[in-house]
Parts: structure tokens; sequence; C-alpha cells
């Protein structure tokens, strides 16, 4: 069986999706996207490679660019089956990229049906009759509703997809995909529209859609699709390496359950609140302090370094920002440079938890990392990854979805990463 190659818009879609392949007893490696020329690394040996791109709110042309190079590089290796992995809560507004990442993959492929499968019901994200459901909630209902980057106002997917793509979008109810694959197979055969949203509830319904499509050339959806994937043999991977450096955890992110995390973390962690006024006024200044502080940390105590414990952080943020400097990017230049900092051996860092998938694009570009060999699972599409620095530096990191992980994540992961 040839590989998998997946290509996911966001570095914490990318691990989400590798930790639900390895759950699947796939052997699977991801390749940030500054790892795609990478001469060194062999990835013949793994069953899926995981493309992490920095696309979801990227300009269009550039979001096509990087997922046409991302899937040559995956042909390249010998790739004959794609996954594009996009959110299970879409994070896409009528000007995003799916659509149009999608007509060019399914286009450059020569393929002219796809299903699109945001579901993941292990973290409550369901479609029901074409709608998407966040625990139970209407997407539109959802926090999503709020989000800075990627705010989602509709919930019927197809509804979201269409202005995206001048090819037609359709939908698939449960009746078919309770029917079991063989009748799934022909409901999606007879359908004439590129793209087919289907309806999946339960993991059960998941796995007789990825039967349905297991000779498809090309997928989509979020990381729920590969948990219905034909379980491999027990992989023979070697473990994760694991590191023994100072622990860190770096939140950009300002979800729901991101804020829960950090509350939590805050009656017990010591913690730098980034101060949005002064990083917009003299950020080389605020990155020496910020330094300053680890520094002066118990060497043995997790650091928290946060931008947002309430939402109105992000309304002073709006009224901040002037002359055409934007906060956000000032959070994840700061985040990443602190990163890159803190993974110096003078300061010993090399255990961290990044939080939200811009802030983790950010980290992993700063930190320069190839590729990142997957560990242990924390929480439903969060794990340990292991990968080296540019500067030869060793590291665990762990690319936090930011609705995703229990409350006491920040506190309780180091006991799933071992060593
Ligand atoms: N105080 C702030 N003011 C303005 N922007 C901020 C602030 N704090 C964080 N941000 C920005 O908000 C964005 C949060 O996006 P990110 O993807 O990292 O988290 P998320 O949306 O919660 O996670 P996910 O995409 O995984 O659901 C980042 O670009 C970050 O820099
Ligand atoms: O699919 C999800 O929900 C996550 O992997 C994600 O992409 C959030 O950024």
């Amino acid at each position: 069986m040839s590989q998998l190659g997946a290509i996911a818009d966001d570095f914490t879609g990318a691990t989400d999706l590798a930790t639900n392949l390895a759950k699947r007893g796939f052997d699977v490696i991801v390749v940030p996207e500054e790892g795609l020329g990478s001469v060194d690394n062999d990835f013949s040996r793994y069953e899926a490679v995981v493309v992490a791109l920095k696309t979801r709110t990227a300009p269009v042309a550039a979001a096509v660019s990087d997922s046409l190079r991302a899937l040559e590089f995956l042909q390249s290796l010998g790739c004959r089956r794609f996954y594009f992995k996009y959110c299970s809560t879409f994070d896409s507004t009528d000007e995003g990229n799916i659509g149009p990442v999608l007509d060019a993959l399914s286009s450059r492929l020569g393929v002219h049906r796809t299903v699109v499968v945001p579901s993941f019901p292990d973290n409550g994200r369901t479609v029901v009759d074409g709608v998407l459901y966040v625990g139970g909630d209407l997407l539109e209902h959802s926090s999503m509703r709020t989000h800075p980057l990627t705010p989602m106002t509709r919930s019927r997917v197809s509804e979201i997809l269409q202005p995206q793509t001048p090819n037609p979008v359709a939908e698939i109810d449960s009746a078919p995909v309770d029917a079991g694959d063989a009748q799934l197979k022909i409901a999606l055969d007879s359908q004439t529209a590129r793209y087919v949203v289907v309806d999946a509830a339960s993991n059960a319904q998941l796995g007789v859609i990825a039967r349905a499509t297991s000779d498809d050339i090309l997928v989509s959806g979020g990381s729920g699709l590969a948990l219905g994937l034909e379980p491999r043999a027990t992989t023979t991977a070697p473990p994760m390496t694991v590191t023994g450096g100072r622990r860190l955890v770096l939140s950009g992110s300002a979800s729901t359950a991101t804020r829960g995390q950090v509350a939590h973390a805050l009656t017990g962690m010591p913690a730098l609140k980034i101060d949005v006024q002064r990083l917009l006024d003299d950020p080389e200044k605020l990155l020496l302090e910020s330094m300053d502080f680890l520094a002066a940390q118990d060497p043995d105590a997790v650091v928290l370094v946060y931008a947002v414990d309430s939402l109105d952080d992000l309304i002073l943020s709006r009224e901040l920002a002037t002359g055409g400097i934007d906060p956000a990017e000032r959070v994840e230049w700061l985040l990443a440079r602190i990163a890159a900092e803190a993974t110096n051996p003078a300061h010993g860092f090399s255990r961290i938890i990044v939080a939200g998938g811009e802030t983790s694009g950010a980290v992993v570009r700063s930190l320069g990392l190839n590729s990142l060999v997957i560990g242990k699972e924390i929480a439903p599409g969060v794990c340990w990854a292991f990968g080296t620095t540019r500067t030869g530096v060793a590291v665990n990191l762990a690319l936090k979805s930011g609705n995703f992980g229990t409350e006491d994540m920040f506190t309780t992961a180091w006991n799933r990463l071992g060593g």
C-alpha cells in the first residue's frame, strides 16, 4: 500500500491529524513547510506523511501555491492518496481558502468528486443534515462566532464552502451512511457535484465514509475521518525521544478552551501576560523583559507566557491597532521569538506546549523544525512530538488547537510525555 499524503492548513491541525493516524496504527511523520526542501530526511519508511502549512488565513494565491507545492512534495515521495485537512469548525470565511485549495488540488489530481467531512465527534464536532454542530450547538452559536481571524457566522457547511468555489457543493445525509459503505459509495458515485458534504455524528459513521472512499485519490475534512481508516498492524516505530529540559507553555490562543486552561494554570503556575500596548511600542524591549522573567523562575517549574485571558483583551487590541501594525502578528512574533530564545541552551527550555494554530505555526517556523516525530496522545487531537531546531536543539512540542484539551492540560500534559 502506498503512503498516505496529507496537507494540513495549520500546524495544530497537522499534529491533530497525525494523532488520529497514529491511533489507527500508522507510522506517521509531520513535515512543516520548511522541511519540504530538506535533503537530509528520508521519509520513505513512514506510512503517512502530513505536511503542515500555515495557509488557513494566508492570501488565497499563497494558500493555493503552498498547497500545490506540498502536493508535489508528497507525490515526489510516491504518495498516491491525499487528504486535505482543514478545521473541524471549518474556520474559513467567504474569502477563505478551503474552496480555492480544494479546486487546485482536485484539478491537479484530475479528481471529479471529493468528500467534505469536517466531523470530529471525539471533540464534539458533528455534521447532521449538512449542518455543523460544536458540542451540540450550531457552529454559528459556538464560540467560533467571535474568532479573531475566522469568525463563523453560518453553520450549513455547503453554504460556507459554496461562496469559495465556482464548483457545485452537494450534501449527503446520514441515511446512505447508515446503509453501509457499499450504499454510500453508490450515492457518492451518482453525484455530479465536485464537492459532497457527508453527514457524520459518530466514529462508526466516519468508518463507513472512510471505507466508501478508500479508492478516492483525494479526501478532505477534519482529522476525524482518519479515525475511520482501516487500522494498520501495530507500528514498529521506535518510541519518540523525550528531552529533559525546562518546561514552557506559550499561549497565543483566544479560544474558550484555552482561556479556561490559562485560568486554571494561573492558580499555580508562574505566568507572564503579554502587554499589547508595550508590545506595540517597543517589541524588542518586551522580548528582553520576557526572557528575564523566564530566567528568574524556578528551573523545575512550568512557566506560562500568554496573550489572552478575557475576550476584552481582543477589544483592547482593536482599539490599540493603529498605523497598520497588526497586534495579532506582533503577538505571534513575540511568542515565536520567545520560543527561539528559550530553547537556546543558555535558557535550557526544551519541552513546550503551544496553544493556538496560528501561534503554533509561528513558533515552529521560528524554531526551524524540519520534521516532527509523533508521540503519545494528550487529548483527542493533541499529542507530544519531537523535533530538532535549526540550531540543533532537541525539543518536545505539543501543539494544541484552540478549543482542544482538558482544563488542566497545561499542568497535566507533562505526565503523558514520560521520559
Ligand atoms: N491580545 C491579542 N490581541 C490581538 N491578537 C491576539 C491577541 N492574543 C492573541 N492574538 C492573536 O490571535 C490569533 C489566535 O489564533 P491561533 O490560531 O493561534 O489560536 P486559536 O484560534 O485559538 O487556535 P486554533 O486556530 O487552533 O483554533 C493569533 O494570531 C494571535 O497572535
Ligand atoms: O480540526 C480542528 O479542529 C483542529 O485540528 C484545528 O484545525 C484547529 O485549528
